[in-house]
């Protein structure tokens, strides 16, 4: 397999580093999932790889190399060809992420034309096709609504089709389940590994939740106090861990991976039944548990203990989360 993208970054804010030596390599078609405590510099590095980073005044040195193009190198308006096109981001809170002014229909109109010129049949045709893929009512009363007037779930679809819209090589879901109720958690990671898997949608999966991150993915990196200690195959990793932080994140966890590992493969082999992660996921203590290592970070939490806010996808959302960020 060849490379689609090549990270080795230091960023942080002010005078602050938050990411001190942060190196991955992304592969074409796989899915790597990236974990890490709260505070780690989860949504910083989602920013760092976005080239969003400067909007909320931090600093960012190294290399982002997407299919060849170094992303750091490029100015902002060649930045926003790329940003929505070939890198693309499926935010933590759905809702937050979409302008509640605006119609769905409007928001897929907007997504298009940073792209695309024109081409009515071919953004019908499209939005019909993603609509139906994240299986959402393709119909007009459906698109007219705005996001207030749709579930959650359904508006994590819609942001998930909006970053599929002009079939991006990278997709980075940045925690894209966790404002969302366990069967509707199972029904995303589904879509994101169908899109991986019929389009081959290279996927960055960040999430703080490892029973998620080994359902989904094939490798899976650590992130700590701003590194990546360790990157290992999820199919082996009770075999290859060797680092505290992965050693005691896979302790949190209920059952073993390999356990965890077939049942994904039970509801791959079997889409529509989602009963065995449900199942699974039943006692969501456990979820939660595992998404709280005991070996902490001793530096840097986020103040307010919450999540960070929500990365844009798209030049309008750019503006509106920029003003509102600050
Ligand atoms: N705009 C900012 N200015 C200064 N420091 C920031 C800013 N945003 C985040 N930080 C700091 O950077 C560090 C990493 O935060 P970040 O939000 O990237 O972590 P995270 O892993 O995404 O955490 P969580 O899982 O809680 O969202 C924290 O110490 C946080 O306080």
């Amino acid at each position: 397999m060849n490379d689609i993208l090549n990270v080795r970054i230091k960023a942080g804010y002010g005078t602050e580093p938050i990411l001190e030596d942060v190196q991955f390599d992304l592969q074409q078609g796989e899915r790597l999932g990236l974990v890490g405590t709260s505070g780690a510099g989860k949504s910083t590095l989602v920013l760092a790889l976005m080239g969003l980073l400067p909007w909320r005044r931090g600093w960012i040195k190294g290399e982002v190399v997407l299919e060849g193009v170094n992303l750091l190198a490029l100015n902002e308006r060649q930045a926003r060809q790329v940003r929505g096109k070939r890198i693309a981001l499926v935010p933590q809170s759905p809702l937050s992420a979409l302008n509640s002014a605006l119609s769905l229909q409007a928001h897929f109109e907007e997504a298009w034309r940073a792209h695309e010129e024109g081409g009515g049949n071919r953004f019908r045709a499209r939005i019909k096709e993603l609509l139906q893929k994240v299986r959402l009512p393709a119909e007009g009363h459906f698109l007219s609504r705005k996001p207030g007037e749709i579930s959650v779930g359904q508006a994590q679809r819609v942001v998930l089709a909006l970053a599929l819209l002009h079939r991006p090589s990278v997709l980075i879901a940045d925690e894209p389940t966790s404002a969302l109720d366990p069967s509707t958690q199972v029904e995303i990671l589904e879509l994101l590994r169908q899109s991986n898997r019929e389009d081959g949608t290279t996927v960055l999966y960040i999430s703080h939740d490892l029973l998620s991150v080994l359902q989904l993915c094939d490798r899976m990196a650590v992130l700590q106090e701003g590194r990546i200690v360790e990157c290992l195959p999820v199919d082996r990793i009770e075999e290859l861990a060797r680092h505290p932080a992965t050693l005691a994140l896979l302790r949190t966890l209920p059952v073993p991976p390999s356990v965890l590992r077939k049942y994904a493969e039970r509801r791959v082999a079997s889409p529509s039944t989602s009963q065995g992660l449900l199942q699974f996921q039943a006692p969501q203590g456990a979820a939660t548990q595992a998404s709280v290592s005991p070996d902490k970070p001793s530096g840097g939490t986020n103040p307010s203990g919450q999540p960070s806010e929500i990365i844009p996808f798209s030049p309008q959302s750019v503006r509106r989360s920029t003003t509102s960020a600050y």
